[in-house]
């Protein structure tokens, strides 16, 4: 975002560049773990589709300054490069992919991670079925990896576009993770289909281990992790074999806080200093097409 007067007034975006949060999402998180005291007592976190950083940011103040942590481990991942973050160990890679979670377990000694986190979004295409499918697509990889390397009892937590099949994502975490909810902060627009679901409590079954490998199914994955068939519900005949679940849904963050979907006319509003980003875009997917406008080569036919 440039600085346009839209800048000014969105007071999260404005705010993120006060207090030195490289994206107004950090506040996101800040709202979750008000409410879920989701980063308290952790020390082995992973950061899924991380940069430009905010949420990485947050964990490494939460987990170095405010809990007095040195001997934290905290990963982040993304397909884009990101500039360093102190604590921070940044990985450029593609979480769908089986060797990244090799390189987070290398840099964990082996050792489980306690909390799993992912505000992963997919460059859209504007064909909205396709883009639902990539973004459900990357929940379940985050989920996928996520099993892969969370210790028993440990949370997840991963961005959600509530649509419409999101009760069957619902019903299928609630075999995994003891509590699940859907939480909606105060910072996350309201007009945005946008929610975060935190996973609270790993059970994976006994003796379910699940493998990453390229080429293999989300249904062969899956297999022998019993959902749809743990508990008492194996005794049951269920009409529908798609079953579905509503989570508990909670809203987040000062509800009294500023309204992330309104912009603002601030006091003395023409006098207000533009400020400049916490951290410029590394390489943003735009980045081709800002050259070619520059050289004149972007025409449309
Ligand atoms: C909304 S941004 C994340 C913002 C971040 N949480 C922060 O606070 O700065 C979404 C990110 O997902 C990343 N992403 C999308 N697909 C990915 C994939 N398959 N592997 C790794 N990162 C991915 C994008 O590159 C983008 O940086």
């Amino acid at each position: 975002m440039g600085k346009s007067s839209k800048d000014k007034r969105d007071i999260y975006y404005r705010r993120a560049k006060e207090q030195g949060w490289r994206a107004r999402s950090a506040f996101k998180l800040l709202q979750l773990h008000d409410e879920f005291q989701i980063l308290s007592g952790i020390k082995r976190v992973v950061d899924l589709c991380a940069a430009p950083g905010s949420w990485s940011q947050v964990l490494s103040r939460e987990l170095y300054q405010n809990q007095n942590q040195p001997d934290a481990k905290i990963v982040a991942v993304d397909l884009q490069p990101m500039m360093p973050i102190e604590g921070v160990t940044t990985i450029q890679a593609d979480i769908t992919h089986p060797k990244t979670l090799q390189k987070i377990l290398e840099i964990f000694g082996g050792e489980p991670a306690d909390f799993v986190c992912s505000d992963g979004a997919p460059d859209v295409t504007g064909l909205h079925d396709l883009d639902e499918y990539i973004q459900a697509q990357l929940i379940l990889s985050a989920l996928q990896l996520t099993t892969c390397i969370l210790k028993p009892g440990g949370t997840f937590v991963a961005k959600i576009f509530r649509g419409r099949d999101i009760d069957l994502l619902y019903s299928q975490l609630s075999y995994l993770f003891e509590k699940v909810i859907c939480a909606k902060p105060r910072s996350s627009r309201g007009t945005s289909l946008e929610a975060f679901i935190v996973c609270i409590g790993y059970t994976p079954r006994p003796g379910w281990n699940p493998t990453l490998e390229m080429n293999k199914s989300t249904e062969e994955f899956f297999e022998g992790a019993d959902i749809g068939k743990a508990g008492n519900l194996k005794f049951f005949d269920l009409p529908d074999p798609e079953e579905r679940k509503i989570a508990k849904f909670i809203a987040c963050g000062d509800l009294n806080d500023v309204d992330s979907d309104a912009t603002y006319t601030l006091d003395s509003d023409s006098k207000v200093k533009a400020l400049d980003p916490v951290q410029m875009p590394t390489a943003p997917p735009y980045k081709k097409a800002l050259e070619m406008k520059r050289r004149g080569d972007l025409v449309r036919r």
